[in-house]
């Protein structure tokens, strides 16, 4: 597939690999990306939503992309709405799968326990980060090769000091 000789935004680099999208949604933008280097491009949604404490909603992006066979795109939620507001993906990240030609779709929960969260069309909700994966072979066998962590998870290495009190 052919490589954009010019950087689809002003002052960020050329892009490494071009994804077509279908705009829905034609006075929406394309994904963004705000800075040179950033992993994720902003999505946006296409209509106003509030979301009630605790409320989860299927929101759309207006947007349909086709990925190269061997990528796929994460969607993330973005870190300052949840640090502000408590807003979240409740299937974070969201998988698109290079086969799906579907509209891209947030499924947004509100975390504050008290505020609700009003978007409004156009708002940035998310931001989707384009990856390379393997597609695994699923071998049985008898017996896994050992390792220095062996089958030690979930807290096996110490948790908070505050939890260790209140364990002990
Ligand atoms: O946040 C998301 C996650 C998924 N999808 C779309 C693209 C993805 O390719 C498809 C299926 O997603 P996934 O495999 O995560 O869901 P599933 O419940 O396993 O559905 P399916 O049985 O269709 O695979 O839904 C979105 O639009 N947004
Ligand atoms: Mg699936």
């Amino acid at each position: 597939m052919p490589l954009p000789a010019e950087p689809d935004q002003p002052d960020l680099p050329a892009a490494d690999l071009e994804i077509a999208v279908r705009l829905l949604d034609p006075d929406l933008p394309l994904p963004s990306y705000a800075h040179p280097g950033d992993a994720g491009a902003d999505l946006v949604t296409t209509v106003d939503v509030t979301l009630k404490p605790g409320e989860r909603m299927l929101v759309p992006t207006g947007i349909a992309i086709a990925l190269p066979d061997g990528y796929v795109a994460l969607v993330h939620p973005r870190s300052g709405l949840a640090a502000r507001h408590g807003l979240s993906i409740v299937n974070t990240p969201g998988t698109i799968d290079a086969g799906y030609r579907g509209e891209i779709k947030v499924l947004l929960i509100n975390h504050d326990p008290v505020e609700p969260i009003v978007l409004r069309r156009g708002d940035r909700i998310a931001q989707l980060v384009v990856q390379r994966f393997e597609r695994a072979a699923f071998v049985p066998v008898d017996d896994l090769p050992e390792s220095v962590r062996g089958s030690g998870g979930y807290g096996s290495t110490g948790g908070f000091s505050s939890m260790e009190e209140s364990s002990s």
